[in-house]
């Protein structure tokens, strides 16, 4: 049983928004509770930004969008409710305020996160009546993509509860790291303190300026961090020794002063001004919105690339993307029991995201391959061949395809994709596949494309079994009524 099945934010800010849409995203409908008098327009954006990302994200089946309905007070927000998640402002009493509210009206068995940055579960949850189902969510900024959670109990937390959060946030596709001790920070702001110390120091004493230590970051150490982390990464600089040898040659420059770590620079005016002179030089102009657009779609891209990580298994922030849409093809991949074959069957609905586009600025050529491969697996689910069809040991493989490229597709472009069964028999099935422009319905891509059953432990092909034959057999019969398009059978260099 789902450990979430509705939800509440009270508070609906950036972090706040980000919940609730990480929430409706995984078909979760979310009270929201926020007495700013422009909450729902803000929540909206932030859903806007969200559902922008998860189309350039996945094209697994996301389950119907779960609904906001905005409240009038926390109580009406939180007492029909499994999850509540508090992001109101960083100040302990409002918090604890919120808190204790909370759990005066909310189910006793209803688990209440907080978003807090950096108080401790024990501060915030003195004043409640059921202190053990509190604990510390703390999401990283856009919680809609960024896959973190930091769960940290308090001293009244129950281990039940902390059990129950991982759990919870594994079903929105996020990663609960569950922190073994309190202390203020936790881990990640702990972290990003100290860097945050020495970067103010850098700039202060003129060393560099805000872009420069962001290039120093971006171009270098940063891309790691992303794939593996500090340790892991530092194993490998030790060499073949690993990391003994590594805590043996860099050790040493512990005792040398090259941090400042506890020496905390004045953040007085001039030194504000100064940050904020260089960041704006930095900006060249962009706004936030924009500056949010390129953020989204290179983290979408990350995360892309850590899908095929590890040789295709995936890797760290990947693996989880990887796991979590296998999760979404089991749920929510059964196609619909009725389709219309009295014309191409319209399969797949997708967007250019920024990993597909190449130096000439449009989608790279790859990507229609996997967009067509997109298109048959789910004529294959269709067809009834899906991963539980697959992991018994039998599948359908691409023997033939034949691409033509009509038109371009661009950065964001909305397309679909329809494909219309040419002939099939026992073994084979052939067929053409179009990616249309959304917009005009205009072709941008074909593809001709030939599969065979196979026995995949066999490596040959062998005839479906009827129950399968049965599913294409009437697509097929549907499909052999209407015109062959114009470029089936077509091959290269052939005259016109
Ligand atoms: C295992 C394999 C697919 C087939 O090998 P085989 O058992 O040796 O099969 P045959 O070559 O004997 O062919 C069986 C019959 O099918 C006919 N055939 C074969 N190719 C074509 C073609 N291109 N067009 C028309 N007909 C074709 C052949 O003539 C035989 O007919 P008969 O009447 O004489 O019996 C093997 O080929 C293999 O493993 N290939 C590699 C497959 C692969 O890795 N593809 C890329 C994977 S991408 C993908 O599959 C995407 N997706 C579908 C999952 C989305």
């Amino acid at each position: 049983m789902s450990i979430i099945t509705k939800a509440a934010c009270v508070g609906g800010g950036v972090i706040g928004g980000a919940w609730a849409a990480r929430f409706a995203l995984a078909g979760i409908d979310v009270n929201i509770f926020d007495p700013h008098p422009e909450a729902e327009r803000i929540t909206g954006e932030v859903m806007a930004n969200a559902e922008k990302a998860y189309g350039m994200l996945t094209m697994a089946p996301l389950p119907p969008r779960g609904k906001f309905t905005f409240c009038k007070s926390i109580r009406e927000a939180v007492e029909d409710v499994d999850w509540i998640q508090e992001s109101v402002p960083e100040r302990l009493a409002l918090k604890r305020g919120v808190i204790t509210e909370i759990d005066a009206a909310a189910r006793p068995d209803a688990l209440i996160g907080s978003s807090t940055s950096g108080l401790l579960p024990s501060d915030l949850q003195t004043e409640m009546k059921h202190p053990e189902r509190m604990f510390v969510a703390h999401p990283y900024n856009p919680v809609y993509l960024l896959p973190l959670v930091e769960l940290v109990g308090g001293k009244k937390t129950s281990p039940e509860t902390i059990r129950r959060a991982e759990e919870g946030v594994g079903e929105i596709g996020m990663k609960g790291v569950v922190i073994a001790k309190e202390i203020e920070a936790f881990v990640g702001d702990r972290l990003l303190e100290a860097l945050w110390r020495e970067a103010l120091w850098l700039i202060q004493d003129d060393i560099c300026d805000t872009e420069t230590l962001d290039d120093v970051m971006r171009y270098s150490f940063g891309m790691r961090w992303a794939q593996m982390g500090l340790f892991e990464t530092y194993r490998i600089a030790g060499g073949e020794a690993g990391m003994r040898h590594f805590l043996a040659q860099f050790g040493p420059c512990l005792k040398w002063p090259w941090t400042k770590f506890t020496d905390v620079v004045d953040l007085d005016d001039a030194l504000v001004e100064k940050i904020g002179a260089q960041s704006d030089a930095q900006a060249a102009g962009r706004s936030i919105r924009e500056l949010e657009r390129i953020r989204d779609e290179n983290l979408v891209g990350i995360m892309h690339a850590l899908k095929a990580g590890d040789g295709g298994k995936g890797w760290g922030a990947g693996k989880l993307l990887a796991d979590f849409e296998k999760r979404l093809w089991a749920k929510g991949g059964n196609p619909a029991k009725t389709y219309d074959a009295s014309g191409p069957l319209r399969l797949v609905e997708t967007k250019v995201n920024a990993a597909w586009v190449d130096y000439n600025g449009h989608m790279t050529e790859h990507r229609y391959l996997q967009l067509f491969g997109d298109t048959s697996d789910a004529l294959l689910r269709l067809i009834g061949v899906d991963f539980a069809y697959v992991e018994a040991g039998h599948s359908y493989y691409t023997v033939e395809t034949h691409i033509r490229h009509l038109g371009e597709a661009k950065l964001g472009q909305a397309l679909y994709t329809t494909l219309q069964l040419l002939a099939s028999d026992e073994r084979r099935i052939h067929f053409f596949t179009t990616i249309h422009d959304s917009a005009s319905g205009e072709a941008i891509a074909t593809a001709e494309q030939m599969m065979l059953h196979v026995d995949a432990k066999a490596g040959k092909s062998v005839a479906a079994p009827v129950e399968v034959l049965a599913k294409l057999k009437p697509i097929t019969e549907a499909h052999a009524k209407l015109d062959a398009p114009e470029s089936a059978g077509r091959h290269v260099g052939q005259k016109r």
